[in-house]
């Protein structure tokens, strides 16, 4: 199964993390949205897209990747994301990117989340939150999510 992992990852290498750990199951190579060729994403079997969340969404990088991919018909998808917080129920940021994928013809498989060391300016003072996340039982979850993602070839 050809596959592409395409992150951002600007904070801490958070979602960098999460990322190799599901390349490393299903033998992908990590690209940051700018070194993507979009004309060629419809050689891969299965394309992952994911970025740390900022101010309620995935990263504008990898938004504006994804805005500017031609119609894919067919090719199939995951998201992945670490975050400070849970999504709340008002604003599935998953299920938007999900979205924005599937209007560029993509079928969205599957989606993951951890929580990633948050240190967004109100939670500098205390050296942010979430400190050492993703942790190896974060690791341990995302790899079991690739083994998923395996299982429905
Ligand atoms: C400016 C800024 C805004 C953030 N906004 C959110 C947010 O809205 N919700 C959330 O759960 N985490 C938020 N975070 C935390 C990041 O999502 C978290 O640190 C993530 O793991 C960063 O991933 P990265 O290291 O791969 O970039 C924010 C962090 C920063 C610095």
């Amino acid at each position: 199964m050809k596959t592409l992992i395409v992150c951002t990852s600007v904070s801490h290498g958070n979602t960098r993390r999460v990322a190799e750990a599901v390349g490393g199951v299903l033998n992908a190579p990590v690209v940051d949205p700018d070194s993507v060729a979009v004309d060629d994403l419809h050689d891969y079997d299965l394309v992952g897209f994911g970025s740390g969340i900022f101010n309620m969404a995935f990263h504008p990088r990898l938004r504006d990747l994804v805005a500017s991919l031609p119609h894919s018909q067919g090719t199939t998808a995951f998201v992945f994301s670490s975050s400070g917080f849970p999504e709340p129920p008002f604003a599935r940021y998953s299920r938007t990117m999900a979205k924005l994928l599937e209007q560029r013809g993509f079928d969205v498989v599957g989606s993951f989340s951890c929580r990633g060391h948050d240190t967004w300016w109100p939670f500098k003072p205390v050296g942010g939150l979430k400190k050492g996340r993703p942790n190896p039982a974060d690791i341990d979850a995302a790899r079991a999510f690739a083994k998923t993602l395996l299982a429905q070839r």
